[in-house]
């Protein structure tokens, strides 16, 4: 019997806790057929939690994620609580517990499996061949630089400021360097050098840390360039490593190579094993409550969880080669269906994910 790995659940808000609950099924299953052992705590987080507790980021939620090996978590928010900006503070909600637990590198991995290229709206040969990586800042820049309003001679100002110094690029900097030489070996940085003072030093500090990876090719790319080079030439990037706020955006324009963004997964890491695993998307108010939700990113974020804090590559294969045959087979659910009279619920996506599964 292998030993016990402890995972915080966090299921959230709106489409969280149905796509949490497909990739629960698929941990036990995991369990079945590989021997391996999981015991589970589930926390509260987001708008449950102020609802019942009176805080999205509650100090008991922080101490189970900290005793256990990784976070699941689904997605939080909506706009029963989003316009409250005491809930938006940086040292609350997501941002409080992506700087609580350390985790400074957000993976977020865009595939484009061949029998999905029609679910996108480019065209099948730009498409050919994507597989890429996104490693955004993520506890840095202008999410957390200090923000106020004043008075100005024009009627009120808002002002948001963004920083970073040389130890928080350097540290993702080279996590991404890392990434890029187990892949194709290509690195991206996208800054936005020509305007941007924090760029400038991002730029400086990637091609001093660029020295030692000579056999990384490193292209540096304007983010607005980057923005338009994804949709041109989406295969011809590996790893793209970028600061916190243009690795949001970027990411969500990669989920659309995809299909949707109700394939992609993602993984926030420190500098060890830890992290926290959750969908890039987020509780989509629009439709939950449905069981219509894609909970494929959030499978793929379980796997990604196996292969990084847990080092069990065979469970992780195991999911991906089960996704890919689902997939190959036919299923979908409404958000990658072109019919969509055809397309199924997530639980039953959920299921056939289960039942393709091999050890
Ligand atoms: N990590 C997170 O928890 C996270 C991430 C992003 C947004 N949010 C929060 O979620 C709330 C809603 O944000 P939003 O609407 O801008 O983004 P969203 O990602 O929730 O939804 C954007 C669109 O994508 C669709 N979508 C998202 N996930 C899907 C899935 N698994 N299957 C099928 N379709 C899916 C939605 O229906 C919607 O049309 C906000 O409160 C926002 O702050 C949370
Ligand atoms: C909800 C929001 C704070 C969050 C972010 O901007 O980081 C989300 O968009 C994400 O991509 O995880
Ligand atoms: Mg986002």
């Amino acid at each position: 019997m292998s030993e016990v790995k402890k995972i915080a659940v966090i299921s959230g808000d709106g489409i969280g806790p149905e796509v949490v609950a497909e990739a629960e099924k698929v941990l036990k299953r995991t369990e079945e057929l590989f021997g391996y052992s999981f015991e589970t705590e589930h926390a509260l987080f987001g708008g449950i939690a102020i609802d019942q507790l009176g805080t999205p980021l509650p100090q008991n939620t922080l101490d189970i994620c900290k005793k256990a090996d990784a976070v699941l978590l689904g997605a939080v928010g909506g706009p029963k609580w989003d316009n409250n900006p005491s809930d938006l503070r940086p040292e609350t909600g997501l941002l409080g517990i992506r700087k609580e637990l350390g985790l400074f590198s957000n993976l977020r991995p865009a595939v484009v499996f061949d029998c999905l290229k029609d679910a996108s709206t480019l065209k099948p040969e730009v498409l050919e061949g994507t597989d890429l990586m996104v490693v955004r800042e993520l506890t840095g820049g202008i999410y957390f630089g200090e923000k106020f309003r004043r008075q100005s001679p024009n009627g009120e100002e808002a002002v948001d400021t963004c920083s970073y110094n040389v130890m928080e690029v350097e540290r993702i900097v080279r996590q991404a360097f890392e990434i890029a030489q187990k892949r194709r070996k290509k690195l991206a940085s996208v800054d936005k050098a020509n305007v941007l003072e924090t760029s400038r030093l991002w730029r400086e500090v990637v091609n001093r840390v660029a020295a030692d990876y000579p056999d990384v090719e490193l292209e540096h790319v304007l983010v607005d360039n980057c923005a338009m080079q994804l949709l041109r030439r989406p295969s011809s990037f590996d790893v793209i490593v970028t600061e916190n706020m243009f690795g949001d955006i970027l990411s969500d324009e990669a989920a659309m190579l995809t299909g949707s963004i109700g394939m992609l997964s993602s993984a926030s890491m420190g500098e060890g094993s830890y992290g926290l695993f959750e969908p890039v998307h987020g509780s989509a108010p629009d439709i939950a409550g449905q069981g219509i939700a894609n909970p494929i990113a959030t499978i793929l974020s379980l796997a990604l969880m196996f292969r990084l804090t847990f080092n069990y590559a065979d469970a992780a294969d195991s999911i991906e080669a089960a996704v890919s045959e689902v997939l190959n087979a036919g299923h979908r659910t409404s958000d990658i269906a072109v019919d969509k009279s055809k397309a199924i619920s997530t639980s039953q996506m959920g299921d056939l994910i289960l039942a393709a599964m091999k050890k």
